[in-house]
């Protein structure tokens, strides 16, 4: 008789709560995947396809899923959230109770939250009581529809407790997904989240016509306040240079892929924010971080001049075209103040 595989709970079947199920999947996990929405979950049983975020990919046998969160969390050791960053307090308010006390809890979401400046990892902490050896951060350069197609990535396994995150790594190490492990929460957070702000400002730069250039010094001036406020924090400076900094952002600021960087090129192109949000059913998280990281810069006196600018964007201060010029021509400095 075949050895029974382990379970993993995977709870949002949008586009990486999905894909993160195919890697767990070829991994060697049975996986059960929480939905929002009943004919998500009904596409997946029936037709082995999640029609909606991922069409055309086959999800295998191993993945099922449901509706409802204490069928999908009823004896598994490894929680995995996928859910908008927004939306995981309402969200953990429900399941907390449902999840494992020895359960490993693991995030994929990149956010902070509004209001309470708190990041993913936090938020579960407060709702969980899990502490810190019980929470795991996944983060990298992992565009969703690329890791379906299973073609290569890296990724990052953040947890303080570094066993914790080598088990975390031998459950999702498929023959094309490689996660390697960290112990700077912290710095693995705000790479992934500040980077959605970064992706667009350069979808903002690309819609507007601009070229390399523009992008390259987008990208580089956005790691280095990146790298500032994550320090600021307590963060390892090496992470950024990482896959959970400099490598998510290479991907996002230059993939049509990105969502966060395909919403900044709808704005270059001149569109309102209301309209690329109507234009859309998929999250980029960056709309909203920018206005909680630009909070937790001022709070920590860092500057962050790119993530300021776009939250100006965003509340309707500036338009695309203002914001470039207005990054550009700011007081001259040196590189590394
Ligand atoms: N898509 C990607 O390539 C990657 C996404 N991420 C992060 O993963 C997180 C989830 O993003 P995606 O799956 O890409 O988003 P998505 O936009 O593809 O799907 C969002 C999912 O959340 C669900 N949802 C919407 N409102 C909800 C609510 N109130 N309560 C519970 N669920 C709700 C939707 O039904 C859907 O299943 C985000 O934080 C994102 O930054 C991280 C790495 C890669
Ligand atoms: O975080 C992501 C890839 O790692 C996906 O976010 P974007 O689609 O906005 O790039």
């Amino acid at each position: 008789m075949p050895a029974s595989r382990p379970m993993v709970a995977v709870l949002g079947a949008g586009s990486w709560g999905t894909a993160f199920s195919l890697v767990l999947s070829d991994a060697g996990n049975d996986v059960h995947l929480w939905g929002r929405r009943q004919e998500v979950c009904d596409a997946i049983n029936d037709k082995r396809e999640n029609t909606e975020y991922l069409p055309g990919i086959v999800m295998p046998e191993g993945i099922m899923a449901s509706h409802d969160p204490a069928v999908v969390l009823d004896g598994a050791d490894l929680v995995v959230l996928a859910v908008p960053s927004q939306r995981l307090r309402e969200n953990l308010e429900e399941w907390a109770h449902l999840i494992s006390p020895d359960a490993v809890i693991v995030s994929l979401m990149k956010g902070v939250e509004l209001g309470t400046h708190l990041r993913m990892s936090e938020v579960i902490a407060e709702l969980t009581g899990a502490g810190p050896e019980r929470i795991a951060v996944i983060t990298g350069p992992n565009l969703s529809h690329e890791i379906a197609h299973r073609e290569p990535a890296a990724s990052v396994v953040a947890c303080a407790d570094s066993s914790v995150a080598e088990r975390v790594q031998a459950r999702c190490h498929s023959p094309a997904f490689r996660p390697y492990t960290n112990t700077d929460v912290v710095g693995c957070e705000l790479g992934g989240t500040t980077k959605n702000v970064i992706a667009l400002a350069v979808g903002m730069a690309t819609g507007l016509g601009f070229r390399d250039n523009a992008k390259a010094t987008v990208i580089t001036r956005g790691l280095a306040e990146t790298g500032r406020l994550a320090t600021a924090m307590g963060a390892d400076p090496k992470t950024l240079s990482g896959l959970a900094g400099l490598g998510d952002l290479v991907a996002s600021c230059s993939s049509p892929l990105s969502r966060n960087r395909t919403f900044g090129e709808k704005l270059g192109k001149g569109m309102s924010v209301d309209e690329v949000v109507a234009s859309t059913r998929q999250v980029a998280e960056g709309v909203k971080s920018c206005e909680s990281i630009a909070e937790l810069a001022a709070a920590h006196g860092v500057d962050m001049p790119i993530v300021n600018h776009v939250a100006a964007l965003i509340r309707g201060e500036l338009t695309p075209e203002q914001m470039l010029r207005s990054l550009i021509t700011r007081e001259p400095k040196s590189e590394w103040a």
